[in-house]
This record gives structure tokens, sequence and C-alpha cells, in this order.
């Protein structure tokens, strides 16, 4: 008989909370908790194709670590996890929320605070799973409209579970986002789900591993199938060479363990096929592990007396190690609750913690670095010494004299509006420590706030606490202004209306590049007394998700919404109309074309004299405008500030546009000069900001057809003494400036009409061979695509940075076999070359519903993802086309 394996909290874990420290060593104490805290940390997310089973598995996470008390169901739509009425009718999971839970369970007592376990110096005898673990689960969507949205969450996690239909094998948006998430160096391991499921194929799952996310499989797990129809039962733990056979029907609390002597007398070919797997599972590690081949040897060669702690501190070596090419794979089946406690503890004997992380990519003044690099330096430099460090800019010498300031630093990696709580920021925190109460400086948007409020949200609860330190995950309430993506820095000496100087305004933590916005879609609230509401619904909605852009036209009062595909826009129209309830008309989705000017304009001066909310205001700015002549434009859409001279200020804007401020009266290196120039209530980075502000709003909407202006070069002349008034306010600088760039766009565009550009996407497409030839002749003749490649390795798909991982054979690939798959006499190389991917670039107005149509091409089997490329000038031909098919709407 075999004895139960039970995932009980350990009593070891609960902290000493009695234990009085001396008041001066009280700093360091709290500094050695949080450390542990942290090293008792794993903040993972789930990769997964949408329908993987996501948010199933993570369901029973929350289920099995105590934090919730019954299974929930995402076919009932009663999940934790996806939260906002939208998802929940979709099914999909559209929110990167953030759960905190305990693995293995903690106390039940301590099961709500934040706790710092003892952690033995070694995990040379003990498991790291035997200890409770705070796992932070960030929730990453699935679907390929959110591909952003994935990598926004990818770049807080330290790990990832990647989750694999046992039906459909490794599937094209998985293939993606777990390239992504190799460029941001995050270990991960596979679970292989459904496989209780007909047609479940273990072996050819494990295979397309190899050849399709290109790293080794380390089989720690086979699936133990039952009786003639192959129930799904349980599985072979090959790391500690036992069976674990699961109830049926149960909640999957209830596992029996059974080890290779009482399976050898039960089911004989089961216990040869772990041994077999074990055999393969050392020799791959062997290869890539030298302690490994140590053991192997120490253990006179014998495969089986390894014992499964040395194992698994093997599996977390490789594991760990950058570019990862060994991929630990477990198997089960959520819905039937099979596998999830094994797979948990993967997660926390696996994965990394934040400490064991590569030091997090900064930029700061529009440089490159890394945050440690920058503390270290802070902790070395000294002003005095500052002439030695003249290799870096002038700025960056300042930021690192300044980091010394810098006592915490945080991204916001995702704004939430609770209907209960209101909106909660989610940060991360990479160093230091964010206390209750903590003036907060933006560096996005460059505003101060306060944190009220710091939350620790589990699945049941959401928990008070007094600080986020570093390595940890949590959420700040009560904040106006953050967004999603936003970089938040706590700095000594900091005031509400302060700016940190020396650059560290600019510190920007893992920046992302955001894809251009290609689709729109108009808003127009029912009624005025409904505007009020659909505004700050609006403004919420910018808050979760900055990658939507909104822009009004001065003269209609029409407002677009833009996003970056139709899902993304028709998510945020439910968000809108159902979750926030707001009386709107919301028009159809459109492809958002760019416009681009022809000829450039002399500097023209608007002169703004009007009241603003009642007082007498004034404010003149001078623009001019010209074409930048590129064919085709490569999307980038982050502002950018770049500092070139202490009298001039270039932005790099959306959509290769490019705003250069000149200012000769006021240095940015000398801000005590300013006020013989400017009225006390200004400051020079708030001035400039005002203008780009601006300048960006003129260039939301362009003369020609209201698209947004692209390839343009904005000047503006600042003369400090006759453009700044006592009367000018921010507010007007922006009005100012908005005026007379929209001024300056309309009579250039009188003089010679812009023309239009339309968004080409890279588009990679899946299919099997027999569908191949009929897939290439519809992109290239019927959609005036261009194939680019067949199964090349130059795809955006496997992109270039990943041309040192390996090419794998999958016949040298271990698998168990695969007795009840469908088809499983085609197993391995056959099956894997079967598949064919075809990489093109198509005008994006050709592939609009082409997800419907690939499928009636390939019997339903194709899939494809795709990117923006770029803007095309379009032919004059096809660009009167468009625009008469938008007039005749
Ligand atoms: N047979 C079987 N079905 C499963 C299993 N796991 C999940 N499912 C089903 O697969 C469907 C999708 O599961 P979800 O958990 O919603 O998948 P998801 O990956 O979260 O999907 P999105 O939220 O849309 O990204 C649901 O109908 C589940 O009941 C499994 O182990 N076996």
């Amino acid at each position: 008989m075999g004895m139960g394996v039970g995932w009980v909290w350990c009593a070891r874990c609960v902290v000493r909370h009695n234990v009085k420290a001396p008041r001066r060593l009280l700093s360091t104490q709290t500094q050695l908790q949080a450390d542990s805290l942290s090293r008792a940390t794993r903040n993972i997310g789930i990769i997964a194709h949408i329908d993987a089973g996501k948010t199933t598995t993570t369901e029973r996470m929350l289920y099995y670590s105590g934090h919730t008390r019954r299974i929930g169901d995402v076919d009932e739509g009663s999940t934790v996890t996806d939260f906002l009425p939208a998802e929940r009718a979709r099914g999909i999971t559209i929110q990167s929320a953030a759960i905190t839970f305990h693995w293995p369970p903690s106390p039940p007592n301590a099961q709500t605070q934040p706790q710092s376990p003892q952690l033995p110096p070694t995990f040379d005898t003990t498991l790291r799973s035997s200890i409770s673990h705070n796992i932070n689960l960030i929730d990453t969507p699935g679907h390929a409209d959110f591909t952003f949205e994935v990598l926004r969450s990818l770049r807080v996690l330290d790990g990832a579970v990647c989750i694999l239909d046992g039906v459909a094998g490794v599937e094209a948006q998985t293939e993606k986002v777990w390239t992504q998430s190799g460029h941001y160096h995050i270990p991960r391991i596979i679970f292989v789900n459904k496989l209780d499921r007909a047609g479940a194929a273990f072996s050819r799952t494990v295979k397309e591993i190899g050849t399709r996310l290109h790293g080794w499989p380390a089989v720690c797990q086979i699936p133990w199938w039952q009786g003639n129809n192959g129930d799904f039962v349980g599985v072979g733990d090959i790391v500690n060479l036992r069976g674990m056979l699961w109830q049926v029907g149960g909640d999957g609390r209830d596992i029996q363990a059974f080890s290779l002597e009482e399976l050898g007398e039960s089911d004989q070919k089961f216990a040869e096929e772990i041994k077999k797997a074990r055999i393969a599972l050392v020799e791959i590690l062997s290869e890539h592990d030298d302690a490994m081949v140590e053991h192997f040897l120490d253990h006179d060669e014998d495969h089986l007396a390894i014992s499964g702690t040395q194992i698994v501190e093997s599996l977390r070596r490789v594991v760990l190690r950058a570019p990862q090419v060994i991929i630990p794979v477990f198997a089960g089946a959520s819905f039937r609750n099979i596998g999830v406690q094994p797979l948990l503890d993967a997660v926390v004997d696996l994965l990394p913690s934040p400490f064991e992380r590569p030091d997090p990519e900064i930029s700061i003044s529009n440089q490159s670095s890394t945050l440690s690099a920058l503390l270290s330096s802070a902790a070395v430099a000294k002003p005095g010494k500052l002439a030695r460090k003249q290799q870096q800019t002038q700025d960056q010498g300042l930021a690192i004299v300044e980091a010394k300031n810098l006592l915490a630093c945080a991204l916001a990696f995702k704004v939430v509006n609770d209907p209960k709580r209101g909106v909660l920021v989610y940060v991360r925190v990479y160093s230091g420590s964010i206390d209750k109460g903590a003036t907060l400086y933006n560096t996005n948007l460059a505003v101060s706030e306060r944190a009220p409020r710091l939350l620790k949200m589990y699945a049941n609860d959401a928990v008070e606490v007094d600080s986020i330190t570093a390595g940890q995950i949590g959420v700040i309430t009560g904040l106006k202004h953050a967004r999603t993506g936003d970089t938040l820095i706590v700095y000594r000496g900091l005031q509400m209306k302060g700016t940190p100087s020396g650059g560290l305004n600019t510190l920007q933590l893992r920046p992302i590049n955001v894809p251009p916005p290609v689709f729109f879609t108009s808003i127009e609230p029912h009624s005025l007394s409904e505007q009020k509401h659909v505004q700050e619904s609006l403004g919420i909605l910018l808050r979760e998700d900055p990658s939507l852009h909104l822009s009004v036209d001065e003269e209609s009062g029409q407002t677009h919404l833009a996003g970056m595909g139709d899902l993304h826009l028709e998510i945020a129209r439910d968000r809108l109309l159902i979750d926030f309830k707001a009386k709107a008309r919301i028009g159809r989705i459109e492809i958002g074309y760019r416009e681009m000017i022809s000829t450039s304009t002399a500097p023209y001066t608007y002169d703004l004299d009007k009241p603003i909310a009642g007082k007498p205001t004034k404010a003149s700015i001078t623009a001019s405008v010209e074409p930048i002549d590129v064919s085709i434009i490569v999307p980038g859409q982050e502002e950018i500030q770049v500092e070139d001279g202490a009298f001039e200020t270039t932005y790099n804007l959306p959509d290769n546009n490019t705003l250069y401020i000149l200012h000769p009266n006021l240095s940015r290196h000398d801000s005590a000069s300013h006020k013989n120039y400017i009225p006390p209530h200004l400051s020079l980075p708030g001035i400039l900001h005002s203008i780009q502000a601006g300048v960006s709003a003129a260039l939301a909407r362009g003369p020609f057809n209201g698209f947004p202006v692209a390839n343009t070069r904005v000047t503006i002349d600042l003369d400090a003494q006759a453009h700044l008034l006592p009367e000018t306010t921010p507010t007007a600088i922006s009005m100012a400036a908005r005026a007379a760039v929209g001024s300056s766009l309309r009579s250039v565009n009188d003089a010679a009409p812009s023309a239009l550009l339309e968004p080409v996407m890279m588009v990679t497409i899946f299919v099997n061979e027999g569908s191949l030839g009929a897939v290439v002749q519809d992109i290239s003749s019927a959609r005036g695509g261009q194939v680019l490649s067949l199964d090349g390795s130059d795809s955006p798909v496997s992109s270039t940075s990943d041309d040192d991982l390996p090419r794998i054979d999958p016949n040298l690939i271990y698998t168990p076999p695969d007795p009840f798959a469908s088809g499983s006499g085609d197993m391995g190389s056959g099956l894997a070359n079967s598949q064919r991917q075809i990489v093109a670039r198509v005008p994006l107005k050709e592939m609009v519903g082409y997800l419907n149509h690939l499928r009636a091409l390939t019997g339903g089997r194709g899939t494809f993802v795709m990117t923006v490329d770029g803007f095309e000038k379009m032919g004059s031909q096809r660009q009167k086309e468009v625009l008469d098919a938008m007039r005749e709407f």
C-alpha cells in the first residue's frame, strides 16, 4: 500500500515575534527581516495560450494553499483572479492582478501576515518546498491582442510557469510569450495540462517543447494512465522515484504515493518507465551541470541512487542559468485536480527568489544602466570626485551623486479600478522600502503624490501593511495619478511640489517600447450630463492601460479612443459601458491611419489672452513644423526627453515626431538664473512639460482626416521674457502650444494636402504542410502581402537574439510513449516537421477578420500572431479607395 503525501504547514516557519532588538539595531534588524522575506518569496506568473487552463490551475493553487475555501470554477464564472465582469463574460483573462499566497500552506494564524521564515544556510539536504514561502502570483493575459500587456507584466516576474494544453501542444501565442520571457531571462518550468482529455499527447507535447521552444525538456513527471481507456489518474514522479495517485473525483488533497517496489507489483510497465525517465533526467542534467556528474560518479554511476534533493538542486542550477537551455516538465490535469501541488513545490524549489535575479535594467537621462550600478555608484561617488567621472554625461554624473538620496524605487506594473476599494496600484519594489504615508515621485508624469495606504492582496482578503520592501509586490491605494507602467521613487527630502535633482527625475525601471495604436473608435456621451462620468471612466481606463490613447477634436468635441487591436478596443468598450456603466455611444472600430505633412511652415506665434477659470490668463508660443522624410516609420510610442544642451530640449514623440524646444534665456543647469526671466510660480521642467503636452495634443489629430500626425518635426522658440508673463499658467502654455502647432499644421495642409500612412504588420502564421500553398497564395495575392520567409529563423517569433539557443533534434529527446493519443504513430520529428511557419508583411487593413479566413483555409488548425512593423505611405489609388470607403461610412 502506498503512503499518503501531505502538504501541511511546518512548524519551523513560524516567526519568532518576541525577540526584542536594541533600539539602534532596529533598522538592520528590519532589513534582515525584509531580506529573509524576499529570499522566501517567489514572484511568478503563468504564461499560457488562451484556454490552456491558466485560470483553472490558479484556482487550484489558491485552494490548496488554503486561501480559498472552495474551488472556483471558470465555466461558472466564479473565479478569484478573473474578477472583472467583462472577463467573466468572455472567459478569458485580461487583467494582470497579483495575488499572494503561501506555499506550502502556512499556519492558519500566520495566513495573512507577511512573514520572514528562517531559511537554512544551505539546501543540500532540505528542500525549499519544506518551508512555507510567499508566492506572489502575477496574472498575465493570454490573448494575442494583449501581447503588450503580457510584456508589461513579464518585466516584474522572477520566474514563470508555462501551461500547455496536452492536446493542442505548443501554440503560436505560447511560443511568442516564451521568447519574450526569454529576453527578460525569466526562468521557466512547464506544466502539461489537460492530460485527462481524449487525444492528450504528452510525448508529442514534450517534443514540441524541444523543437518550438528551443530548450531540452527535462521530464520530471510522466503521466500515469490506467485501464483500457487510459484514464489519467496521476503522475510518475521521476525526481523522487514514485508513483502519485490522486483519488478519483476528490478535491485533489488525497494523494497516495507508491514506491518503485510497490509499483513493480501493481504496474510493472509504469515502474520501468519511471526508471527510464530517471536515467534520461540524470543524463540531460549531467550534460549541463558538473555537480550532477559528480553525484553520478559518487553513486557508482547508478542513475537511480542519486537523491531527489540532489536532482532538485541540479535542476535549480540549470533553470537559473541564462539563457535557459533545460526546461523542467511537469504533468497534470488541473480541472481533475491532478498535479497542482507538486507543481507548486517546483515553483518554490526551482524558480528564483528576487535576490537571485539579474540586476534590473533602468534608463536614466536617456542612458541605459542597471539599478545596482546606480545605487552602488552612489555609495562611492563623492561630489569632489565628480570630475573623474566626466566620461559620463554631466547629468548622469549628477544622478550618481544624487542616488544616495534615492530611498526606494518601484514599478507600478498594474492599475486596476476595484469597484469596492477604488483604484489599486500594484507595485513591485526594486530597492529600499515604500512605507505608508511616503511621498512618491512619479518619473513618468513628473508629479509627487502620497501613498496613504498599502495592501497585500490575498485571494480572499486585502491586508493592510506598513511597508512594501525590496523584492515584494503589494498594492497602494488612494493614488490619484500613477498609471500602469510608471516608475515611482522615494527620495530623501522631496517636497510635494519638488523635483528630484540631477537626472533622478528621469529614472525609468525596465523601460519597454509601447507599440503604436492601430485601431480607434469614437466615443460620444449620450448627453451633456453624462459627459463627466464618461470622462472620469475614460481617465481610469487610461490609467489602467496606457496603451489606450485618447484624443479630442477641439472643434467637434469628438473623442477618439485608440488601441492596439480590435479586441483590445472591444474590451475597453465593455469595460466602459458595462463595468463603469458609462452612458455613451461607441462607434465602429476602425483602422488608425497616420497623416504626414508634405511641406514646412515659417514660425507662427499664437497669443493666448483670455480668462481661464475666472482669471485673466496669457501665454504666447512660437511654433513651426516641417516633415521628416522617411517612407516607413518604425513604431516607438514613449515620449523620451533628450536633454542635448543647456539651452535646448528635444523630445522624441510617438509616431516618429520630434519636438525641439529652444529656450535661450533658461539654462537647464542654472535654475537660480531663471528668476530673472520667468515668474516665480513657473519652473523650466514644468514649462517644458506643458509645451510637450500641448504639442502632443495637436499632433494627435491631424488637419487632413483627423488621424494622428507622423514624421513631423515641431520647433518651439521660447523667448522667456516675451512669452511667459505673470498671468501665464501651465494650462495656458499647453493651450497656446496646441493652438500654435494646430494652426501651423492646418496652413501646411492647405498649401499642399497631407498623405496617409497605413499600418503594416509582421505576421507569423503556423499551418500544416497541407495548407501551406493555399495560405501563401492568399497572403501574397489576395492580401497584397509580402512573404518574407518559410520556417525561417529570422522571424519575429524566433528572433535574432535567440540564435544562441540550441536547435534541438526531437529524436534525441526522451519521452514516455503516448499509448492513447490520437495519431500516436506519427510522433516526434514527423509531426514537428508537418507544422510550417510563414512570415509575411501585410497591410493591417488586409488582416481584419483574418483568423476566420485562416481557419477556413486550414480546416481550423492554423494560427497566427502579428505585431506592427511600421507605417507606410500608400499609393494614391489605394489612398483614394481608403478615403472613399471612410466617406461612404
Ligand atoms: N479536460 C480538462 N479541461 C480543462 C483542464 N483545465 C482547464 N480545462 C478547461 O479548459 C477551459 C479553459 O480553462 P481556463 O482555466 O479558463 O483557461 P485559461 O488559460 O485561464 O483561459 P483564459 O483565461 O481565457 O486565458 C475551461 O473550460 C476549463 O474547464 C483540464 O485539466 N482538463
